[in-house]
C-alpha cells in the first residue's frame, strides 16, 4: 500500500467546486454566483459571491427582478461574486492570477478582472451569451489579453456532509 489515492479531484474540479460552494451563501433566490481567485501557482487568493454590501439587509433590500421602479429590483445593489472576490482579497496584487467562476462575469465584473490583473477567467455557466453585458464582456477581454475558457464538466458528484 505505498501507492498514492487515484480518484483525487483535479486542481479545476477543486477550485470549481469552491467557487459553486462560496455561491451557496447567496441569498439571491433566482441566480447563486460564486468565485474564487487563485494564483498561478495554484494557491486560493480569494472567494466570494453575490449579495448586498455590508450594511444592506438581506431581508429589507429587495431580491425582485422586475419592477417598473428599478430601486425596487436587486440590479442597483448587488455587489456581483467577482467583484467581491476582488475586494475581499487582502494580499496586495492579483497580478497574473486566474478567476474560477460559476457565471460568465458581467461587463462591470470584466473591467475589474482587467483592472485587477487577472489574467485567466474559467467559467461554467454562459446563460446569458449573446446579451450586451457578456458581449461587452468578451470584447474587453479579448482586446486586454484576458484568457476565457469554459470549464469542462466531469460530472463528478462532490458530496460533503457538514
Ligand atoms: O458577473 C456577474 C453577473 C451577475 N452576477 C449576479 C448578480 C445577480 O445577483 C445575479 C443575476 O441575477 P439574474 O436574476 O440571473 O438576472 O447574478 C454576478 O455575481 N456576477
Ligand atoms: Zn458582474
Amino acid at each position: 500500500m505505498n501507492d498514492k489515492r487515484k480518484d483525487y479531484i483535479t486542481w479545476d474540479e477543486y477550485f470549481m467546486a469552491v467557487a459553486k460552494l462560496a455561491g451557496m451563501r447567496s441569498k439571491d433566490p433566482n441566480s447563486q454566483v460564486g468565485a474564487c481567485i487563485v494564483s498561478a501557482d495554484n494557491k486560493i487568493l480569494s472567494m466570494g459571491y453575490n449579495g448586498f454590501p455590508m450594511g444592506c439587509s438581506d431581508d429589507e433590500f429587495p431580491w425582485g427582478r422586475d419592477d417598473e421602479d428599478p430601486l425596487k429590483t436587486k440590479y442597483v445593489y448587488v455587489t456581483h461574486s467577482e467583484l467581491n472576490a476582488i475586494l475581499n482579497y487582502r494580499g496586495g496584487s492579483l497580478e497574473g492570477a486566474k478567476l474560477y467562476v460559476s457565471l460568465f462575469p458581467c461587463n462591470e465584473c470584466a473591467k475589474a478582472i482587467i483592472q485587477a490583473g487577472i489574467k485567466t477567467v474559467i467559467y461554467d455557466s454562459d446563460k446569458y451569451d449573446g446579451t450586451p453585458a457578456v458581449m461587452a464582456s468578451k470584447m474587453m477581454f479579448q482586446a486586454a489579453g484576458v484568457q476565457f475558457k469554459k470549464y469542462t464538466p466531469t460530472d463528478r458528484k462532490i458530496e460533503i456532509t457538514v
